[in-house]
């Protein structure tokens, strides 16, 4: 029986995602409770609380310390959610697998609807993409920066700071937070590339643990966020862009829908493509036919690659 240690940030999301990684593996193995260790790990993300994390500079925010976990060998695996994953990886680490994908969309807690929202209401969110998708459907409203997790924001929200706020369909029903908000449907907001998906990386020279963590991959999720990922690799964007996109499996098909948005959600450009399962010319064609069709204030913002 062996002993497999999986890192994970600390806070209560993460340890939800790393539970669900240690159930799929001793469901999937056959293994006793014990043999797998649960390893919490800091990361600079979980430390600075107060200011926006793309005004601290932005990658690796989530990841450099479980990396160094994982290069020192005091960890086996580490978990991520995906959405909060850098596209560019250290060569030595590989993704390994990804847990089936949880409901994509962003759920808004404090109105029905966007469309509901009172007039000059404000809505806290950290994020780029849902500020600027807010303020490209309602110039009206005001964004207030809310950071920190779920919960330290459902409490912002209930203390008035804001009339409503967004969050992650798949992050709160995690923590069982099913009953909170409304899901906003993908056709009304594109969610962010890669949300809702778990992802274990491993050490590439690890092939035990490469052969064990494949076992719990689901090829359809790995396939979805792989093309979100290489879009957003192609337009030289990171999780503090305002872009969002959606890989979706038809039979044999793949497509992926995107938008770019300006920051103040003044602009936006959108559209799709279609191609084979894993095909990497595609999300590279749809990046530069985004960024052809994209005004100054947008384009601006990428540096395409
Ligand atoms: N950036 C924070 C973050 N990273 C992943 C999730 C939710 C879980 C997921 O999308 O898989 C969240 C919270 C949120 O956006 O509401």
């Amino acid at each position: 029986m062996p002993r497999f240690r999986i890192g994970t940030r600390g806070s209560p999301l993460a340890l939800t995602q790393a539970n669900m990684v240690r159930d799929a593996l001793i469901a999937a193995h056959g293994w006793d409770r014990e043999t797998v260790e649960i390893v919490t790990v800091r990361t600079t993300g979980d430390r600075v609380q107060d200011r926006a994390l793309a005004e601290i500079g932005g990658k690796a925010l989530w990841t450099k310390e479980l990396d160094r976990a994982l290069s020192e060998n005091a960890i086996d695996c580490a978990v991520h959610s995906m959405k909060d994953v850098e596209t560019l990886r250290p060569a030595e680490i590989v993704i390994a697998a990804m847990l089936p994908r949880a409901d994509v969309r962003d759920r808004i807690i404090g109105a029905t609807s966007i469309e509901a929202l009172r007039a000059g209401a404000v809505v806290g969110t950290s994020s780029p993409r849902r500020a600027a998708q807010l303020k490209h459907r309602r110039p009206d409203l005001s964004i207030t920066l809310f950071r920190g997790n779920v919960d330290t924001r459902l409490a912002k929200l209930k203390a008035g700071e804001a009339d409503a706020t967004l969050l992650a369909s798949a992050g709160l029903a995690r923590l069982g937070r099913h009953d909170v908000g409304t899901p906003i449907p993908v056709e009304s907001m594109l969610p962010a590339p890669a949300q809702g998906a778990i992802g274990i990386e491993t050490r590439e020279d690890d092939s035990r643990a490469r052969k064990w963590l494949a076992a719990i991959d689901d090829p359809d999720t790995s396939a979805c966020v792989r093309c979100e990922r290489a879009l957003l690799a192609a337009l030289g964007a990171d999780c503090h862009s305002p872009v969002a996109a959606l890989a979706t499996i038809t039979g044999d098909l793949l497509t992926l829908s995107a938008e770019l948005l300006a920051l103040d959600g003044s602009a936006k450009v959108a559209d799709r493509a279609t191609g084979a399962i894993g095909d990497p010319a595609m999300p590279k064609r749809l990046a530069s036919d985004l960024l052809a069709a994209a005004p100054h204030a947008i384009a601006r913002l990428f540096t395409g690659r």
